[in-house]
């Protein structure tokens, strides 16, 4: 493991601040050039000190743009929402004038949501500035779970969609995810994970096996854009 994963670090708060750095710089460098900054974020449980962490930090947040990885189809208010999580998090402190765009469009379906959303996003500059993924102890990542009814054209290459409506066993509410070509159009892609359990899945999820039994390896095994592995026990 010690090749695979980039950044190893202490615990928790350590690692929260080095990839709010990391991710900081990047931010500022590409505000610097372009004027603007673009970053998409993973929902979930992982994200929060990290997110508090790059709330404190000093850069011209009015020129960043913050999106999802993937979203739960439901409304902002429900606990399980990314918004929320985001919302509560991260888009405060410092980073409170950073602009957010919901993966969320109420009273229509994840389906009629992706597309609407599609033709919303496809104005947004591109590559995005950062990407930060997380994966589940499944290998699922972004919303790309087994068994997942469109994992399929969710992590297929060719596809020309900027999004997939996704139902999943494991997924609990529909939801709706940046497909895995959208995603790779990043100039900065780490994977964020957390504790001896999900290293241990990595561990299986780089080892031989099909994609679709866990979909973190269409990331791992794409070889168009690095992959910053950042762990702590
Ligand atoms: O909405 C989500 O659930 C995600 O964006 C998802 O892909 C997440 O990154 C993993 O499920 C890890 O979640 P935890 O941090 O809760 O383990």
């Amino acid at each position: 493991m010690a090749d695979v994963i980039d950044q190893k670090f202490n615990g928790k708060d350590q690692l929260a601040r080095a990839l709010a750095y990391r991710v900081a710089t990047e931010l500022k460098r590409d505000i610097e050039a372009a004027g603007k900054a673009s970053m998409l974020v993973s929902g979930g449980s992982t994200p929060k000190a990290f997110f508090e962490a790059l709330s404190e930090e000093e850069l011209d947040w009015t020129r960043v743009t913050i999106s999802l990885v993937d979203e739960r189809w439901v409304p902002p208010s429900s606990d399980r929402s990314n918004a929320k999580l985001v919302g509560e998090h991260l888009l405060q402190n410092k980073a409170n004038g950073a602009a957010f765009m919901p993966l969320y469009i109420d009273g229509v379906s994840a389906q009629e949501g992706a597309k609407a959303l599609g033709e919303q996003f496809a104005g947004v500059h591109k590559p995005f500035t950062v990407v930060i993924l997380g994966m589940g102890t499944d290998g699922h990542t972004a919303s790309f779970f087994p068994e997942g009814d469109q994992l399929a054209e969710a992590i297929d290459m060719k596809n020309p969609n900027t999004f997939a409506a996704i139902e999943a066993p494991g997924a609990g509410e529909p939801r709706i995810t940046f497909t895995l070509p959208q995603l790779l159009q990043s100039s900065f892609l780490a994977l964020h994970i957390e504790g001896d359990e999900k290293r241990d899945v990595l561990k299986k999820a780089l080892g031989e096996g099909e994609t679709e039994e866990m979909p973190i390896r269409a990331v791992l095994r794409q070889t168009m854009k690095e992959v910053n592995i950042f762990w702590c026990p």
